[in-house]
């Protein structure tokens, strides 16, 4: 599931200054006397509202030398600054970088050329999380078996599309809300438009085509996100052929949808989709279904999220052309086999979901004004988040975190990556180590995931010279899984057995996505499991299946080494 992992390194950035944190924080408090930034003005504005006008006022206070104009060309690095950090795009990246910029006392603006929060907030983890607390309680209602278990009697559940459709609407605007105040009451600049980087340390940010606004910064973040990924010839209409941007309005049910991938998009969705009455057909280009999981959860995910359902399924399949529904006509879809090529077969549905990954979205951000090429469309970055030129060398005073780096596409990976950036620019060598960020799938039950698969770990044993070890649990051996007739569970902990370091983690099962929590911190902190094995956990709970998995580890005992020093996190 981690693509690509970031290898840890000590080396110290070249370009980081250690700055007085002192300067900063007065420089802080200045403004916030002179009421330059205070959440009510922001607010009169709405969303996004420093003026140009404003701005230059601003500019003449804090940094009276910056002299970029509209009228330079860019190409030379201005001597001060109107900022000590511009971030462009105010999605979770770009939040957690601001947020954590301004603590540490830095002069912080953002830039943002759309709604406020980006995928996560608007069309991402925020409202699909919604849509799956509707099915999970859908499902529970829905259960009959599992409510006589209990010795519960439900009247039959049914819902209100619109209804539900609102809540996840109202809870993307809610949370909206939070992270732009968030903003605005800490201080930090939100700049309205599509920002543009036109030379090194100086961005232009307005309306594509007619923006004349220029703002210089000592440093840059890139945090411009991803949009959804479309394979050619499919043609998305929004209605019957669909991506999870349309997807999350719920604008209607369909009675019967394909969703061509089955990663982490996919599988949410057809969660939701089964759980509202939809049947559900996978088109999947590899072998097997989630092929990015740890392949035996994968197989157990299987079993419990998709064959008991109105879920089928074709693997070792592309879907090539997808026309949508038009003149009473389904929506149809033809396959080829993703290994021959041959045409495979031809489906009628009544809608589809394209769920086949995401795109950066980094066009327009004027990377060839600073000799950056991307690679797809990702901007390359070294383990520091800083942005590689194209000659191989680092762009200075540049960096670009979250989706648009493509090292791990999850919402807390974009934010860790920019607290990771701030930390550096504020005098402290940090460097994240991607192995211990956990994941999840927030199915009925979850899936989550932290470090490697066992195939990674057996191919990276093999590579250096280790032997691997596995640790098994399941959730029926768990009381609380029990009492709550869950017992549909595993948990999985790859391991060294010469040193006890742990490798990775993986659990299919009851709020899975929380309990993974206790193992990225061990990775992150390089705690390892005979350490972690003597911890003590309450009684029933189902940390108690972690618990387990520690106590069920083997370390050779000939093995003398001790517990290594934490790592960055
Ligand atoms: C359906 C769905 C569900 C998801 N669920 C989860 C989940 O449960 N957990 C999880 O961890 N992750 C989840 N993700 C992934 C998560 O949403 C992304 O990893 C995360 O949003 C990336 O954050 P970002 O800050 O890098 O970019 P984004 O959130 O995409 O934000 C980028 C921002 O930059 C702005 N922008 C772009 N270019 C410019 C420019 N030139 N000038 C000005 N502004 C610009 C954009 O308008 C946008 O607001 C989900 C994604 C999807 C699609
Ligand atoms: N809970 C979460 O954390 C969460 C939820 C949703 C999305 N996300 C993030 O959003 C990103 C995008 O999610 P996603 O599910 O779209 O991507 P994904 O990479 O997780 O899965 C895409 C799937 O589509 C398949 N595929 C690709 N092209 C295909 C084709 N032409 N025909 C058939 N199958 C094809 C791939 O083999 C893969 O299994 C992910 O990187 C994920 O990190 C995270």
């Amino acid at each position: 599931m981690h693509a690509t992992i970031s290898p840890l390194s000590t080396a110290k950035p070249p370009h980081s200054t250690p700055r007085s944190r002192t300067d900063f924080r007065l420089c802080g408090l200045r403004r916030e006397a002179l009421g330059f930034c205070s959440p009510s003005q922001f607010r009169n504005r709405g969303v996004g509202a420093v003026s140009a006008k404003n701005h230059s006022r601003r500019r003449t206070v804090f940094a009276a030398s910056a002299s970029a104009s509209a009228a330079d060309n860019g190409s030379r690095a201005p001597s001060s600054f109107d900022y000590d950090l511009v971030i462009i795009g105010a999605g979770v990246g770009g939040h957690g970088a601001a947020l954590h910029a301004v603590e540490k006392g830095l002069k912080t603006a953002i830039i943002e050329g759309d709604v406020m929060g980006g995928t996560c907030v608007n069309r991402g983890c925020v409202p699909s999380k919604a849509l799956l607390a509707v099915s999970g309680r859908m499902r529970e209602l829905q259960d009959e078996h599992h409510l006589k278990a209990l010795g519960l009697q439900v009247a039959a559940a049914g819902y209100d599309r619109q209804a539900v459709a609102d809540h996840a609407n109202n809870l993307a605007s809610k949370i909206r809300g939070n992270l732009t105040n968030s903003l605005k009451a800490l201080g930090v600049d939100i700049l309205t438009g599509f920002g543009t980087i036109v030379g090194p340390q100086k961005v232009k940010y307005g309306k594509i085509g007619t923006s004349d606004n220029v703002v210089t910064a000592k440093d840059i973040i890139i945090a411009t996100g991803s949009v959804p990924f479309v394979p050619k010839g499919i043609e998305v209409d929004g209605k019957t052929v669909i991506t999870s941007d349309h997807a999350l309005k719920l604008e209607f049910v369909p009675d019967w949808i394909a969703i061509v991938g089955s990663g982490y998009i996919g599988l949410e969705f057809s969660d939701v989709y089964t759980a509202l009455g939809s049947e559900v057909t996978f088109i999947e280009a590899m072998d097997q279904l989630m092929p990015g999981f740890d392949p035996e959860i994968g197989k157990l995910a299987q079993r419990v999220l998709i064959n008991p359902r109105k879920i089928d399924y074709h693997t070792g399949v592309f879907a090539t052309k997808i026309t949508p529904a038009k003149d009473g006509k389904p929506v149809t879809i033809e396959l080829i086999d993703a290994k021959t090529k041959e045409p495979k077969d031809t489906l009628e549905v009544d809608a589809a979901l394209i769920a086949t990954g995401r795109a950066p979205f980094t066009k327009g951000l004027g990377l060839e004004n600073i000799n950056v090429e991307t690679q797809r469309g990702f901007v390359p970055v070294d383990e520091r988040m800083r942005v590689i030129g194209a000659d191989g060398n680092l762009i200075p005073h540049l960096y670009c975190i979250g989706d648009a780096n493509g090292k791990l596409m999850l919402a807390h990976t974009a934010s860790a990556q920019g607290i990771s950036v701030v930390e550096q620019l504020t005098g402290n060598d940090h460097v994240l180590n991607h192995l211990s960020i956990p994941a999840a799938c927030f199915t009925h039950p979850e899936i989550s995931m932290v470090g490697l698969t066992e195939p990674q770990a057996r191919e990276k044993a093999k590579q250096e010279g280790f032997e691997v070890s596995i640790a098994k649990t399941s959730f029926k051996a768990n009381t609380k899984a029990l009492a709550e007739n869950e017992g549909e569970g595993l948990a999985k902990l790859i391991y060294r057995p010469d040193n006890g370091e742990i490798l990775g983690v993986h659990i299919f099962g009851m709020h899975a996505a929380d309990l993974i929590h206790e193992a990225s911190n061990a990775i992150a902190l390089g705690t390892r499991v005979q350490d972690i094995k003597l911890a003590v956990h309450a009684h029933p709970t189902l940390s108690e299946v972690l618990d387990e998995l520690y106590k069920l580890t083997k370390i050779n005992s000939h093995d003398t080494k001790p517990a290594s020093e934490p790592v960055a996190v």
